[in-house]
């Protein structure tokens, strides 16, 4: 019997969101719509118990830092986020990693597409990974690269334009992967666990993927969405927020909540390896990107993934009687989370252990 053909793939590269913009008549694509809008998604509340700021100084003081790190379980358990102060890195870096990733985008289209992701491969500048033709798009273009393991940087995609982004990317991810440590260390503290709990999930061949997501401005943004509802597959997540337009919103209580801008903090989220690490004590928020009418909007996201090869579980002290084991093991966990993502399902639901 003849082989059956591999399946054709749809995941075709369109038109990113910068050139639909410049279209005169400037008439969307229809799969940009979301059906259900309702409200629309911009009536999102301020939360009124603010999301919690956590200054890494007091931790790193011994004099602070159980306070501190109590305050940390809690914002983790509570909202899955916190926005990090003190953590090292000055404003005015911040602002450089923000003015490349601005140029970049400001390149004129042939530039950009020498860089432009190949079908199926996560890494590179395009937009959404067609996965179905029912799939709703984001309002956003985007670059994708692996930015850790260092040997596993393929400079291929790395934009060679503006000439300093290669070196202020390579600087933010050695001041990532410092504070990363950091963090993981005073994470697994809060919970009462040795110190080197979740650091282990990320030794060596841990990845690191940064993504720029890029929101034009959009004439319907109670339509359209920069990036759909969903949870980051990853371990923990710092986003580097626009400095001058909101759009983050998380999900809490089923109510949506604007995430206000704090210029010189990243926020920090609990991913789904965390949640399940944590047995469930910590909180991978659902999360989406709202766009503006009028201006356009710049993040810089890094993703600290498990290393794919590892198997994740939930932390053997957090399982016990009256907290029994929620999820399974899992390994390759980012992979799953991508496809689950692009039809709007929530991967993790996948890793629960039914009742
Ligand atoms: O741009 C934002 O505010 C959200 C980005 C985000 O959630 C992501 O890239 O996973
Ligand atoms: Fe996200």
């Amino acid at each position: 019997m003849a082989e059956s053909p591999a399946p054709a793939t749809i995941d075709v590269p369109v038109k990113s969101v910068q050139e639909l913009v410049l279209d005169p008549e400037n008439n969307f694509p229809d799969n940009y719509i979301h059906k259900d809008a309702g409200a629309g998604f911009q009536d999102a509340l301020l939360p009124t118990q603010e999301i919690p700021v956590i200054d890494l100084g007091l931790i790193m003081s011994a004099a602070t830092a159980e306070q501190e790190l109590t305050n940390l379980h809690s914002a983790l358990s509570t909202w899955g986020c916190f926005q990090i102060i003190n953590h090292g890195m000055t404003r005015s870096f911040l602002d450089e990693v923000r003015q490349v990733s601005k140029q970049f985008f400001e390149l004129p289209k042939e530039e950009k597409q020498k860089f432009a992701r190949e079908p199926n491969d996560i890494e590179g500048y395009g937009n959404d990974m067609i996965l179905s033709k029912n799939q709703t798009l984001d309002w956003s273009d985007r670059i994708v690269l692996k930015v850790q393991p260092e040997d596993q940087r393929k400079f291929k995609v790395w934009p060679e334009k503006p000439k300093d982004f290669k070196n202020v990317l390579a600087e933010y991810s050695e001041r990532i992967k410092l504070l990363t440590k950091e963090i993981l260390k005073a994470m697994a503290k809060s919970l009462n666990l040795e110190e080197e709990c979740f650091l282990r999930q990320c030794e060596e061949r841990a990845q690191v993927f940064v993504r720029f997501n890029y929101y034009p401005p959009c004439p319907r943004p109670d339509l359209v969405l920069g990036l759909k509802p969903h949870a980051d597959g990853s371990l923990i997540t710092f986003l580097l927020q626009d400095k001058e337009v909101e759009g983050l919103q998380l999900l809490r209580d089923n109510q949506w909540f604007k995430v206000p801008i704090i210029s010189e903090a990243l926020l920090v989220n609990a991913g789904d390896v965390l949640e399940i690490l944590s047995n469930g004590i910590f909180k991978s928020p659902m999360h989406r990107a709202v766009i503006n009418s009028e201006k356009e909007r710049l993040t810089v996201v890094m993703f600290v993934v498990a290393d794919p090869e590892k198997v994740i579980e939930p932390v053997e002290e957090l399982v016990n009687e009256s907290r029994p084991r929620l999820y399974k093991s899992v390994k390759n966990y980012a992979k799953i989370h991508i496809q689950y993502y692009q039809q709007g399902k929530r991967a993790i639901e996948g890793a629960k252990i039914q009742p």
